[in-house]
């Protein structure tokens, strides 16, 4: 930001505080210094011409690395370089930041100028300074479907998001991010390393925060035990800063999360370190000791009595649990030689049992039961129930000693007993299997997410529908800009063709088709006037990332303005050409098509517009949902038969990972070691199309898949994780493999049609068997595990069901997978398909 911000101030002529002033409304204050993390709003006021000047310094045409750094946070994150590309000189950098902003709904945002998921309050009145066709600087915080579990991978893997150590040893007050100070202003703390950050870096420090306020860094990390205490209390930063939904979310996984949990060596009972299997049967057990905290504990099984080495009994806690070592005589520091289950009580309790009227002379040793019943040792004869008298629990209360609760959870009295408690969450989530879903940009898997929302969880709320309809209404936008940037690109291209052509006649053209020169500088990708003016202010908003800042206030505005457009014989012939347009979705235009509809208020989503849109939320990172297929629907029936599926309360956590997370060798794979199953999604009808690499050069969209497929297969924390391949969009392969043919693809040059009518296939059935066994080949190259492989169509609701129930499958057998069963697993999913495929091997 800094860098921006002065090379605003050098471009403007003037301080900061006057071109944001401009920006703003008479009379509205200043954001204050800190919150200054956004170039956009400076630089948006430029003179054309310096800007111009400092656009082209700053980026390249081919998306080389660019000098700004708010270009340069996202430069790194995004598969694709820079899709606006101006002719000459170069792109407009903030233009060309936008543009990887869009691709794929908005999920990278520069993390200078935002916040990442989380965008906060001055980034509002950026947006008031836009211009003549400014909408109302309404900003809209991206909410999603799983809010507060949705997260921008790009910041958490960015690495310089989170101080180095030696920052973290400023004073307090200082920000470990920012490096500003004021002691006055409140710091979110991570959690783990006390690291603080001030309200302009907590989100962009701490991510989305899947294990409550940790620095990325952190996540994964046990916390600092002296912040136990404040695990899932909202602090008053956080609370403004989130939406109480998110909140909600964050405070539950931060109290919840297994990383936030104890760990069993932190307690000592009975002289001897848990196991992980005590610990899980001290906390889930019907009475367990509450807010328990690491330390060295004593515990009578045979009364429940529980408490702190050396000191008198804390609580009862549930008899009989088989934890720690031998309850040993001085484990409460008594010297009464009064002894209860072989434990020398404390003066205290002494003093209760006597104001009980329990005789206990010196060398008594009594057997306590948990219901309060005790005889003494060697006698058979029980005497009486020391908490039976109302006087007793009185004294106890008052001399600060448990006693049992009049129902104990699980007597006939306590009805509520079990069947109301829970398990301790983080037990239950240990039954929760992950499934993580990834593929290139496009393959479906928002769409495999969305299905499956409607297939096992609740549909879409009011609030996530409204969601999905600002996702729609912006995406005509950016649909719209793709093919207006695309327009201004093929008629240079036409009118750079006349000119060469035509040097002689020395007709005059400035490129920009505004001069005398007019009439002979127009072809069919030419536009009038009014529509230039609307282009040029679009892709300015674009480029500006600005978009989700305008739209939907400018919706229903230039709802007749975007028809206009796409209706134009210009934007047509440009869509003629949507091969060349990597970043033109197919359903561009069943969106286009229908933008004055989708423009208006009343304008509600179908089912079909949902599925259609790219994304998730506006977001877009990671998402996820829970669900178990025990709800299933017929078309699961026929599965769940033929392989008598599990226990109906074994859930699925569905983790869906935007491609632009898997960036940097995948090192986000690393948080997911504990995954069930990597879901892979490939979309079959890529095999055609173009894709830009990180170096912005483009390459067939396949072949970038292949390269994604291969560093997934071959990061080292998912080596023993199943693998499910789901080859999608079969409709949309199905219909193109007639007309384009599959060498196209270089990975698929020795494929041979011929060998489809030989074997009585159809083209597309052999076509799809090849590049299965393409994917398997190079799997097995990789791993010596197996590739399960499904084909479905991800837009039909009923090939999502069945793999899902497939993948259940995988898991079932990979369970018991010793037994050799997988061959069974194989053969029963493949015999019908492969056996009929040349290719099979
Ligand atoms: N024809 C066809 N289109 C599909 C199918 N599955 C998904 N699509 C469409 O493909 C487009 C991209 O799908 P998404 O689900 O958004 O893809 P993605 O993997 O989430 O990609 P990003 O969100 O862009 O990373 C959407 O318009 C979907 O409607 C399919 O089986 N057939
Ligand atoms: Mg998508």
């Amino acid at each position: 930001m800094a860098s921006a911000a002065e090379e605003g101030r050098e471009a403007a002529g003037g301080s900061w505080e006057a071109a944001l002033r401009r920006m703003l409304p008479s009379g509205a204050p200043l954001p204050d210094e800190e919150q200054l993390d956004y170039s956009i709003a400076i630089g948006y006021d430029f003179p054309p011409g310096p800007r111009d000047a400092l656009e082209r310094e700053a980026l390249d045409i081919h998306g080389a690395p660019v000098s700004t750094t708010a270009v340069d946070d996202c430069a790194h994150a995004l598969p694709g370089g820079p899709r606006f590309n101006r002719r000459g000189s170069g792109d407009p950098p903030r233009r060309a930041q936008a543009e990887r902003a869009r691709s794929s709904s908005v999920a990278c945002v520069p993390a200078e100028s935002d916040g990442g998921a989380f965008r906060s309050g001055p980034r509002t009145s950026s947006a008031r300074g836009t211009g003549s066709f400014s909408g109302s600087p309404r900003r809209l915080r991206p909410e999603g479907v799983t809010c507060g579990a949705e997260k921008d991978p790009e910041e958490d893997l960015a690495g310089g998001t989170v101080a180095p150590a030696s920052a973290r040893e400023r004073k307090r007050g200082v920000c470990f991010r920012c490096g500003k100070g004021n002691i006055l202003k409140e710091r979110e703390a991570c959690l783990v390393c006390d690291a603080r950050y001030c309200r302009n870096c907590v989100l962009k420090a701490m991510g989305s925060m899947p294990e409550g306020r940790k620095c990325v860094s952190c996540i994964g990390r046990p916390i600092d035990e002296s912040k136990r205490s404040v695990l899932g209390k909202c602090s008053k930063m956080l609370s403004k800063l989130c939406s109480p939904l998110e909140i909600r979310q964050v405070m539950k996984a931060e109290r919840e999360c297994a990383a936030n949990q104890l760990r069993p060596e932190q307690l000592v009972v009975n002289g001897r370190p848990l196991r992980q299997e005590e610990l899980d049967e001290v906390l889930g057990c019907s009475m367990p000791p509450q807010k328990l905290r690491p330390g060295r504990y004593w515990y009578d099984k045979d009364s429940g009595l529980w408490g702190k080495e050396g000191e008198k009994p804390d609580r009862i806690i549930t008899s009989k649990l088989n934890i720690g070592g031998k309850l040993q005589a001085d484990a409460s520091n008594g010297n009464t030689q009064v002894y209860i289950n072989g434990r020398e009580i404390t003066k205290l309790e002494l003093k209760v049992l006597k104001l009980a009227n329990v005789q206990c002379p010196r060398d008594t040793h009594f057997w306590v039961y948990d219901d309060g019943s005790y005889e003494e040792e060697g006698q058979n004869n029980i005497r009486g129930k020391i908490w039976e008298k109302a006087s007793t629990r009185l004294i106890c209360s008052l001399f600060k000693l448990p006693t049992p609760p009049e129902n104990p959870p699980g007597s006939k009295e306590d009805i509520s007993a079990f069947s109301v408690r829970s398990v301790p969450e983080y037990l239950e989530q240990k039954r929760v299997q992950k499934l993580l879903l990834l593929g290139l940009e496009g393959s479906g898997t928002s769409t495999i997410f969305k299905q499956a929302k409607y297939l096992y969880e609740n549909p879409f709320s009011a609030e996530e529908m409204q969601n999905m309809k600002l996702m729609i209404q912006s995406s005509l936008y950016r649909y719209l800009s793709t093919l207006l940037e695309a327009r201004e690109r093929f008629e240079d291209e036409v009118l750079e063709g006349k000119q060469s052509g035509s040097l002689q006649s020395k007709i005059p053209t400035n490129g920009l088709g505004g001069t005398g020169a007019q009439k002979h500088n127009q072809c069919a990708y030419s536009i009038n006037q009014r529509l230039r003016h609307f282009s040029d202010w679009l892709l300015q908003i674009m480029a500006m990332g600005d978009l989700d800042a305008f739209f939907p206030a400018a919706t229903r505005e230039y709802a007749p303005v975007v028809e206009e457009a796409w209706k134009h014989p210009a934007i047509q012939e440009t869509y003629k050409r949507k091969n060349e347009l990597p970043f033109l979705p197919d359903v561009a235009s069943y969106f286009l098509d229908r933008a004055v509809e989708i423009s208006s208020n009343e304008y509600e989503p179908t089912q079909e517009d949902i599925l259609y849109v790219e994304g998730i939320t506006q977001c877009n990172g990671l998402a996820f949902i829970e669900f178990s297929l025990d709800d299933r629907s017929q078309t699961s029936q026929p599965y769940a038969e033929k392989f008598d599926c599990p226990h109906p309360q074994t859930k699925y956590q569905l983790i869906r990972v935007n491609s632009k997370g898997l960036n940097e060798g995948c090192k986000l794979l690393e948080m997911f070691e504990d995954v069930r199953a990597i879901i892979f999604c490939v979309s079959l009808s890529d095999y055609d199309q173009m894709w830009p690499r990180s170096s912005g050069k483009l390459c067939n969209k396949m072949m970038a898949s292949k390269d994604l497929f291969e560093s997934v297969v071959s990061h080292p924390s998912i080596r023993e994780t199943p693998f499910v391949l789901l080859l999608n969009k079969y409709d949309a392969f199905e219909e193109k493999i007639s007309r384009v043919p599959l060498t196209v693809c270089e990975w698929f040059a020795d494929f041979s049609p011929v060998k489809a009518r030989d074997s009585n296939q159809s083209l597309a059935n052999h076509a799809y068997y090849y590049i299965a066994v393409k994917f398997k080949d190079l799997y097995a190259s990789i791993s010596n595990r197996k590739l399960f492989v499904f084909q479905m169509k991800a837009r039909e609701r009923n090939t999502v069901d069945e793999a899902f129930k497939y993948i259940q499958e995988v898991l079932k057998w990979d369970d018991v997978k010793d037994e050799n069963v997988y061959g069974i697993l194989d053969e029963s999913i493949y015999s019908t398909e492969f056996s009929s495929s040349p290719y099979l091997k």
